[in-house]
């Protein structure tokens, strides 16, 4: 398998329930993803997106097939490697920013370094801040600030790790069209200038048409169009 792939998925299912609730929510799924891609994923509701992610990410298990991240195959690794893995190389970006609401701005960025015991490189969590336009609302707690600004905090804790891969399932679902495209361009730059990876759901075909490669899911199926 070449080695600039971040991703591959081979033939990869995944079924929920069985017999007559059995829902097949992926089908058949292959595509790889390069290291640096930014892919745009759309498709109707219930189509299987946030379950695809939600496998890459390693939040759920593959009925079948194989998947290989950064060169690891995900079923070789038991579920405590894992979650180091999906620690240290994954940064999660919901529709609902998902902050911790006791916590500043600046204590929900660290955060996930906090949970890997490991201290925060000061320099880096700054510039961080900085790029999310967020320097003035360091001290404040996440229901002191915007919808945009919220989003971009969760950005920042995604980020706060270095990932090389960023997962985001339709950030810009509860943002008007100003507040999305900020966060679509901050999610664009950081893919391009820092070389993360950016899996990126969403319901807008404006917003996918910035990506380099758009994912179409329909009944669990993967297809792409260029
Ligand atoms: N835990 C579960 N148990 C049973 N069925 C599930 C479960 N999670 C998802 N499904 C089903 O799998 C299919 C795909 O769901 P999924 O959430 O991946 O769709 P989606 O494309 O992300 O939808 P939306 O755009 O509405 O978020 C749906 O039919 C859904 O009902």
């Amino acid at each position: 398998m070449a080695d600039n792939y971040i991703l591959e998925m081979e033939n990869v299912d995944k079924i929920y329930g069985s017999g007559d609730s059995e829902v097949k929510a992926l089908n058949h799924v292959s595509f790889s993803v390069h290291k640096g891609e930014f892919i745009a994923i759309i498709g109707e509701s219930g189509s299987g997106k946030s379950t695809l992610l939600n496998i890459v990410g390693m939040l759920d298990r593959p009925t079948n097939g194989k998947i290989v991240i950064d060169g690891i195959e995900q079923r070789e690794m038991t579920l405590d490697q894992q979650a180091v893995f999906r620690r240290e190389n994954i940064g999660f970006i919901f529709q609902s920013f998902n902050l911790i609401q006791e916590l500043t701005v600046e204590e929900n960025i660290i955060f996930p370094i906090s949970l890997g015991h490991n201290k925060p490189d000061r320099k880096k969590i700054d510039s961080i801040i900085n790029k999310l336009g967020l320097e003035k609302r360091k001290q404040h707690f996440p229901s002191q600030l915007s919808g945009g600004q919220q989003q971009r905090v969760a950005i920042g804790r995604a980020l706060a790790t270095e990932p090389k891969l960023i997962l985001a399932d339709e950030p810009t679902g509860n943002l008007d069209s100003k507040n999305s495209q900020e966060v679509i361009k901050i999610l664009w730059e950081i893919s391009k200038e820092y070389g993360r990876t950016v899996l990126l759901i969403t319901h807008n075909h404006d917003i996918a048409k910035v990506a380099d490669r758009i994912l179409y899911v329909k009944d669990g199926c993967v297809s792409e169009r260029r």
